[in-house]
């Protein structure tokens, strides 16, 4: 395997990202990887009985394969590529992202005064071979009253976000504990991503995996 790797801080080549959500290009921004974004519409439909690890880990390797079959088809060059998806999970019970306002009030109110699990996997693709990993993180709200919940909603950071809302945005307001990745709840976790992508030829660091 060719290691693309450019320690003296010169830009690597840029990766795809088969996501429409500019916060994980933002994320991947961090790590100093630039992407060109391949938006996938996939059916996200929970399976009856599927686990929420089974159901995120699923999807984004159905997004992988549905970007890899585009760069496939309009004949891009072959580079790795990049998908993930992310859930919040509460008492086993999967919460996408709210469709209104009413479905966002009711997502924060069961996620209020307590703590849930965020999940999100990450999957690379480059050709036939698909490689995912999975971060799971611990998420403590404090109680919200009517009032938080009220100006939460009206910011409208709610809605295209999995549990209604963003830890990277007004919702690091009232986020008592995080025990976890903080790049894996905001959509990307860079650590498995970084592993991931070093799997595939892509060193980051120049130094994955070695001693310096
Ligand atoms: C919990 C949480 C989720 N989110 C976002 C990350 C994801 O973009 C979104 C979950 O939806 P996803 O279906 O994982 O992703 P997406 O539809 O936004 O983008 P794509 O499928 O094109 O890759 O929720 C945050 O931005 N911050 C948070 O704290």
């Amino acid at each position: 395997m060719t290691h693309t790797s450019l320690p003296s801080g010169e830009a690597l080549p840029p990766l795809y990202l088969a996501s429409a959500s500019p916060r994980r290009r933002e994320l991947l921004a961090q790590i100093g990887l630039s992407c060109i974004q391949l938006p996938m519409d996939i059916d996200e439909t929970v399976l009856p009985d599927e686990a929420p690890a089974d159901y995120v880990l699923r999807l984004a390797a159905a997004k992988a394969r549905a970007g890899w079959a585009r760069v496939a088809a309009e004949g891009l060059p072959a580079r790795p590529l990049l998908a993930a998806d992310t859930t919040v999970t509460v008492d086993g019970e999967i919460l996408g992202k709210p469709a209104d306002a009413f479905e966002a009030r009711a997502m924060l109110q069961r996620l209020s005064g307590r703590s849930h699990e965020v999940l999100t996997a990450v999957a690379v693709c480059h050709g036939v071979r698909v490689d995912s990993a999975l971060s799971v993180s611990r998420v403590e709200l404090l109680p919200l009253t009517a009032a938080m919940l009220d100006g939460y909603i009206a910011s409208g950071e709610p809605f295209d976000k999995a549990g209604a809302y963003g830890i990277q945005g007004r919702a690091a307001s009232f986020i008592a504990h995080l025990d976890g990745s903080y790049s894996g709840v905001m959509g990307l976790p860079l650590c498995e991503t970084a592993r991931l992508l070093a799997m595939h030829g892509l060193d980051i660091l120049g130094s994955h995996g070695h001693e310096q």
